[in-house]
């Protein structure tokens, strides 16, 4: 029989927990209920459902479709109602609010400005509204008593052909809010070289990328936004494991692939639920994420979209901790891991680690002590 670990954290405890975000869409999370007001104000007609409830049952399940392509197809939805200032910044504060209230203190959130021209309006005036809606739910959040920093990625889709001038638009706002950049959209078929140019604008620019890489295509995929087009992280990168062998005896044997991305430390921005979705993965349990944690792999534990996956940090969390007991201690190491893998400068990194994340787990490693089960003998010291 497996030991409980004595950290096993509460649901209640993970809710509460410091956590950290790198891979996150704006328009793959917005509540169902203002996906209907939008709706309604702009006069979008196509939503599948008009009852909030249903429309999240609606999106959960369109989403579980096993294919990446499907899945992409429900944005179709969310995007059509993003397209006015109100709509934006809206959708903007209520991200930060949500996560924050979910116990998020830092989050890097991206989008594809070029889905949100429809309404007339151009690249800078989306970028500049999104920044201000978080600015606004970082000051609602602290209104309510809890600390957010949200930082915003420019995606560019890379079925399309603008990846360079959302480069440089990502490069002409990195003071004002956006932290980075990425590529987006399927992957099959649009390897991450189409966009090349792009890449090398930013490498030039001494600014940072993330690549969409290693989720519903393998290991070549991963190959090239790393060592063509020089990702700084991987959007997931789940499909890494392709390249690690475990034999019968429990012997470990990693490719030249995925050699270099543990010795590199490439943060792999790995999302559970969403890797279910679309079919990259069987299961929570099966979730690559176990054995890449113990690996010592640069893991990171992502939401990708809250509305489509039903999910939250916490939630993600907490599905982990079932399937491979993870402890407080794991999900402090995750929750270090990212943010140690964050586009926002070093010291901000360091204080973000040290003030915030570390503190906040010694607090909820330390309650057992005193919560009545504490007078009771113990067979074996918590872990640490
Ligand atoms: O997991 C994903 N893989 C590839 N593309 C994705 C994923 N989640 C969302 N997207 C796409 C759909 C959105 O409209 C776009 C920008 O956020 O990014
Ligand atoms: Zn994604």
């Amino acid at each position: 029989m497996e030991i409980k670990p004595l950290n096993s954290p509460t649901a209640e405890q993970i809710r509460r927990a410091p956590k950290a975000l790198l891979h996150d869409h704006l328009d793959g999370g917005l509540r169902p209920g203002t996906v209907v007001d939008l709706a309604r104000a702009s006069g979008y007609g196509d939503l599948p459902e008009t009852e909030p409830d249903r429309l999240g049952t609606w999106f959960r399940e369109a989403a579980d479709s096993g294919s990446l392509e499907r899945y992409l197809e429900t944005f179709t939805h969310t995007c059509a109602v993003m397209q006015t200032p109100d709509a934006l910044f809206r959708v903007a504060a209520e991200c930060a609010e949500d996560l924050a209230e979910d116990g998020v203190v830092y989050a890097e959130i991206r989008y594809a400005p070029e889905q949100h021209l429809e309404g007339g309006l151009t690249l800078e005036e989306v970028v500049a509204v999104v920044n201000e809606g978080f600015r606004e739910g970082e000051r609602l959040a602290r209104e309510s008593g809890r600390r957010i920093r949200v930082g915003a990625l420019l995606t560019a889709m890379r079925h399309a052909a603008r990846s360079l001038e959302i480069a440089e638009l990502a490069n002409r706002h990195r003071d004002s809010g956006v932290v980075g950049f990425d590529i987006a959209g399927a992957e099959a078929g649009y390897p991450p070289t189409r966009h090349l140019d792009a890449f090398e604008y930013l490498k030039r620019e001494n600014n940072h990328f993330t690549i969409h890489a290693g989720e519903a295509f393998g290991l070549p995929s991963i190959w090239q936004a790393l060592q063509w087009c020089g990702a700084d992280r991987l959007g997931h990168g789940v499909r890494i494991v392709d390249d690690i062998s475990v034999a019968a005896g429990g012997e470990v044997r990693l490719g030249r692939l995925a050699a270099y991305v543990r010795d590199k430390r490439v943060p792999l921005e790995l999302c559970p639920t969403s890797n279910i979705q679309t079919g990259a993965v069987g299961s929570y349990a099966d979730h690559p994420i176990g054995l890449l944690r113990r690996l010592h792999f640069r893991a990171t534990v992502n939401t990708d979209n809250r509305l489509m996956s039903g999910t939250s940090m916490s939630r993600e969390f907490e599905r982990l901790t079932e399937a491979f007991g993870y402890s407080l201690d794991d999900l402090q190491w995750f929750t270090v891991n990212a943010m140690k893998s964050a586009f926002i400068p070093f010291d901000e990194r360091l204080a973000m680690i040290n003030d915030v994340i570390k503190p906040g787990y010694a607090e909820l490693k330390s309650e057992w002590l005193f919560s009545q089960t504490a007078t009771t003998s113990r067979s074996a010291p918590p872990e640490s």
